[in-house]
């Protein structure tokens, strides 16, 4: 073969090339459209039985060279290709997505913003004890200026036997607290019929980790006009996180502050895994402040200044951690919440650090 004839042929196989391409974005166009009719009727994208019938027509109608399986697999990898393509579609669709939205959304709570691009704390007790105990408190965050008061009411505990909180007594002493101190309240609500009651207590709704995939509670807190503190599940994927939130704001609430709280691994050192890069993918992902819970996630005292410097430079919106006035009897995470010296402590070393942070990104 000369020169010239191995050059003819690679110009044939160029041309067969950019035939190849032609035909694949023109199949592209065609499953795009596939996927948006999937979508109207609400049926699954994968349709295996539809990939077999096509995979049949290569072999009936294959006249070699290539092997059927050779061209089978092939295919294959081009129907995978076409299902992420309608996968991302439906991505792009999402409302919590910033390709939907470009501009960060803003949570207002009672004047406290989130998302605007301030770092701001949430702290408090694990759980509601008692109306003493939540004032000892809420007394020290106002000493250190801030508003963002968390407690639980309603506790979801892995045992039955543990306590379970005060419930709407809870409630009551968070609200009595607050109004007394000017501060506003985050709390969980674990049932769906309780949204509507909570609505007089709180400034926040909270749902848990172990309810990040409680569909109905999500979609109740989504009818309400209350910003809602969702948490990401236990094991939650990002992307499952993710969807939870649209469960929320496809109900027309979009006030949502995402938690990343630690995810569970193989990991025993700490409680949970922090996994600090949920943050700025959830920055890029969504158009929705997120929140770095550190007393959760690490469930050790020793980490929590080091993992709130890591959570503020990444670039959370805010940090969340628990402050109880004598952890030691503590009904819940005893081993975890900073007593009020340390909690003084704490908030001057993340204090100081944020307003580091906010300088050096002034100059830069
Ligand atoms: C395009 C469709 O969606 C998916 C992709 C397919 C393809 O690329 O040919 C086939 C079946 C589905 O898994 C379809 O259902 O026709």
């Amino acid at each position: 073969m000369t020169v010239n004839e191995l050059e003819v042929l690679r110009n044939k196989v160029d041309e067969i090339n950019l035939q190849i391409l032609r035909l694949l974005n023109e199949r592209a166009v065609v499953v795009k459209a596939i996927g948006q009719q999937k979508n109207l009727q609400g049926t699954k994208r994968f349709d295996p039985v539809r990939e077999r019938q096509a995979l049949d027509m290569i072999a009936a109608n294959n006249e070699g060279p290539f092997e059927t399986s050779t061209l089978q697999h092939i295919f294959k990898t081009i129907f995978q290709a076409s299902l992420e393509l309608q996968e991302d579609d439906n991505r792009k669709a999402l409302l919590v997505s910033r390709k939907k939205k470009q501009e960060n959304t803003i949570v207002d709570v009672k004047g406290e913003l989130l998302g605007n691009g301030t770092q701001t704390f949430v702290m408090g007790p694990c759980a509601v004890e008692s109306y003493e105990q939540v004032r000892v408190v809420a007394q020290a965050m106002k000493e250190q200026g801030l508003k963002l008061m968390r407690g639980g009411a309603f506790k979801p505990r892995t045992s039955p036997y543990d306590f379970q909180g005060l419930g709407i007594e809870g409630l009551k002493i968070l609200r009595q607290v607050a109004d007394e101190f000017d501060l506003a309240i985050i709390s969980e609500i674990l049932n769906p019929n309780d949204i509507e009651m909570s609505l007089e207590y709180v400034d926040v709704i909270q749902i848990g980790a172990r309810n990040s995939q409680n569909f109905d509670l999500l979609r109740e807190a989504g009818k309400v006009n209350k910003p809602v503190l969702l948490k990401r599940g236990l094991a939650g994927t990002i992307e499952e996180f993710i969807n939870s939130a649209e469960y929320i704001i496809s109900q027309g609430n979009d006030q949502i502050i995402l938690c990343e709280r630690g995810i569970r691994t193989y990991e025993k050192a700490t409680r949970n895994t922090l996994d600090i890069s949920a943050v700025p993918i959830l920055k890029k992902e969504t158009h929705l402040p997120v929140v770095v819970d550190v007393t959760h996630s690490t469930g050790r005292k020793d980490l929590l200044l080091p993992t709130a410097k890591a959570a503020l430079a990444i670039g959370a919106d805010a940090v969340m951690a628990e402050v109880h006035p004598d952890p030691a009897v503590a009904l819940s995470d005893a081993a975890q919440q900073m007593n009020i010296p340390e909690f003084h402590k704490f908030m001057a070393e993340v204090k100081g650090f944020r307003d580091a942070l906010a300088g050096a990104q002034l100059v830069r």
